[in-house]
C-alpha cells in the first residue's frame, strides 16, 4: 500500500502552475482525427492515462481493446471500432465492467452494428462483430445516464451513409460535454444541427477535414487549485494557472463562478487565470448536472470551511470511477462532514461538525478525483492520501505540481 503525507502549508504562496491538458478534449480530438484519416496535427495532447490508452488502442491491431478505467475511451472506442467495421473485444478494469454501456450498445445495434455481451447484459466486456449496412438514421436515447454515449454516437454519425438524428429522451446530464463534442466536430469541418428545445441532434453524411487542433488545459484539474486558494488560511496567496481560457469548451470552467462564492476571485490574464483570496458566503447551493466532476472538489471545500451546502444533480456520481456519493460520505466523515440524501436521489445536504484533530488518512477508491479533492486540505492540516498514484488517470503531474507549494513525503 502506498501513501503520501501532504504537510500543512500555512505560509504565503505566489506560484504559477502550467496545468495539465484536458483528457476530455484530447480523447475527442483523437477519435475525430482518426475518423478524418489520421491526417491532422493535435497539439498539447494530454499525458493522462485515459488519453495515452486511447492513443495506444487506436494504433493497436490487437483483437482485444483493454481501456483500463477510462470511461470516455470505452464509450468512444466502442462506437468507433463498431462503425469502422473492426472486430474487437472491448474490456476494462473490474470497475469498468460495472459501468453500464447498454444504452450505447442498443443504439449502435439499431444503427446496424453487431455487438454481443461477453459477460453481463448491458455491461462490458463486449464483442464487436462489424457493421454491414445502416438500418436506421434516427434513434432515441436516454440522456440521464451518461452523455458519453451521445458524444460517441455524434462523432461517428457523419460517416454513416444516411447520417443520424438523435432524439434525446428525459433529463439530459453533462450537456456541456455534448456541446464540447459538437464544437470539436465543427473544428474538423463537420456541421451538427442541434435543436435543444426539441432535444434533437442531426448530422448529415459528411467528411471530417484533417486539421491542426490545439487542446486546452484542463478545467477539472484546475478545480483542485481553486480548493487550495479557498482553503488557505493565509491571505497572501496567489496562484496563476497557465493555459486556461475564459471562453472554454469545458463546462467545468464554471468552477470560476462556483468558487467566487467560496472565497476565490478569478482574473483572466494573457496566459491563463490568476486566483486570489476573497470572502466566502455562509451557504451554498449548486446543481451539478452539467459539471458532475466538480462535486467532490466542492464538497471538501464546504466541509472544511464550514459552509452549509445543498447539492442537486449528483445522479451520475454513483456510476463513475467509484460510487462517488458513498466515497464522499465515508471520507468527509473523517473531517466531521456529512453528505446526506434529504430527497431520494435528488437533493443532498452538506454539513460540517466540529472539524478534526489527528492527521486524517483518506482512502481514494481507485478514483483520481478523491485523491485530488482531499489533498488541498493540507492548507489546514497534515493529511495522508492512500494510493496517490490514482491521479495518473487524468492529471499525472498532480503531485509534482502540488509539491511546488506543499511538502510531500512518501510513507511506507
Ligand atoms: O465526455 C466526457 O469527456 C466526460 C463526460 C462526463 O461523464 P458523464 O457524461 O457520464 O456524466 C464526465 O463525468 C467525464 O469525466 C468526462
Ligand atoms: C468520470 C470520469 O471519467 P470517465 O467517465 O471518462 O472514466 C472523470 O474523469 O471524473
Amino acid at each position: 500500500m502506498h501513501r503520501i503525507l501532504v504537510k500543512k502549508q500555512s505560509g504565503g504562496i505566489n506560484e504559477k502552475i502550467r496545468l495539465a491538458s484536458s483528457k476530455s478534449e484530447s480523447n475527442r480530438a483523437l477519435i475525430i482525427n482518426a475518423l478524418s484519416g489520421f491526417g491532422g496535427e493535435l497539439q498539447n495532447l494530454s499525458t493522462a492515462r485515459d488519453t495515452q490508452t486511447m492513443i495506444r488502442l487506436l494504433k493497436s491491431e490487437d483483437s482485444v481493446a483493454d481501456v483500463l478505467d477510462a470511461g470516455t475511451t470505452m464509450r468512444f472506442l466502442t462506437a468507433y471500432f463498431a462503425i469502422t467495421n473492426q472486430t474487437k473485444t472491448m474490456t476494462g478494469t473490474p470497475r469498468m465492467c460495472e459501468r453500464p454501456i447498454g444504452i450505447l450498445v442498443d443504439a449502435l445495434r439499431s444503427i446496424g452494428c453487431e455487438i454481443d455481451y461477453l459477460a453481463k447484459e448491458g455491461y462490458p466486456p463486449t464483442q464487436l462483430n462489424g457493421f454491414k449496412e445502416q438500418k436506421t438514421s434516427e434513434i432515441s436515447i436516454r440522456g440521464d445516464v451518461s452523455s458519453q454515449y451521445i458524444s460517441a454516437l455524434l462523432m461517428i454519425s457523419p460517416l454513416l451513409p444516411n447520417g443520424l438524428t438523435i432524439n434525446l429522451m428525459g433529463e439530459i446530464g453533462s450537456i456541456p460535454y455534448i456541446t464540447m463534442t459538437i464544437k470539436q466536430m465543427e473544428a474538423f469541418g463537420v456541421k451538427v444541427m442541434a435543436d435543444w428545445d426539441s432535444k434533437k441532434l442531426s448530422v448529415d453524411p459528411q467528411k471530417y477535414q484533417a486539421t491542426s487542433y490545439q487542446i486546452e488545459s484542463d478545467w477539472s484539474g484546475a478545480s483542485y487549485w481553486y480548493s487550495v486558494v479557498a482553503l488557505a488560511e493565509n491571505d497572501d496567496v496567489e496562484i496563476e494557472l497557465l493555459g486556461l481560457k475564459e471562453n472554454s469548451l469545458q463546462g467545468d470552467s464554471v468552477i470560476v463562478n462556483i468558487m467566487s462564492e467560496l472565497g476565490v476571485k478569478s482574473t483572466f490574464t494573457p496566459d491563463g487565470v490568476l486566483l486570489q483570496k476573497t470572502k466566502a458566503n455562509d451557504t451554498f447551493e449548486w446543481d451539478f448536472t452539467d459539471c458532475p466532476d466538480l462535486a467532490q472538489t466542492v464538497a471538501v471545500v464546504l466541509v472544511a470551511k464550514k459552509i452549509k451546502g445543498v447539492f442537486t444533480g449528483l445522479e451520475s456520481l454513483k456510476i463513475k470511477e467509484t460510487d462517488r456519493v458513498l466515497a464522499l460520505q465515508n471520507e468527509l466523515a473523517k473531517i466531521g462532514g456529512t453528505l446526506e440524501e434529504v430527497v431520494a436521489k435528488t437533493r443532498y445536504e452538506v454539513n460540517s461538525g466540529g472539524g478534526w484533530t489527528a492527521t486524517p488518512t483518506f482512502e481514494t477508491y481507485d478514483d483520481h478525483r478523491m485523491a485530488m479533492s482531499f489533498a488541498p486540505l493540507a492548507m489546514i492540516s497534515d493529511v495522508i492520501i492512500e494510493e496517490p498514484g490514482v491521479v495518473a488517470k487524468s492529471y499525472p503531474s498532480y503531485w509534482e505540481d502540488l509539491g511546488k507549494i506543499v511538502s510531500l513525503e512518501e510513507l511506507k
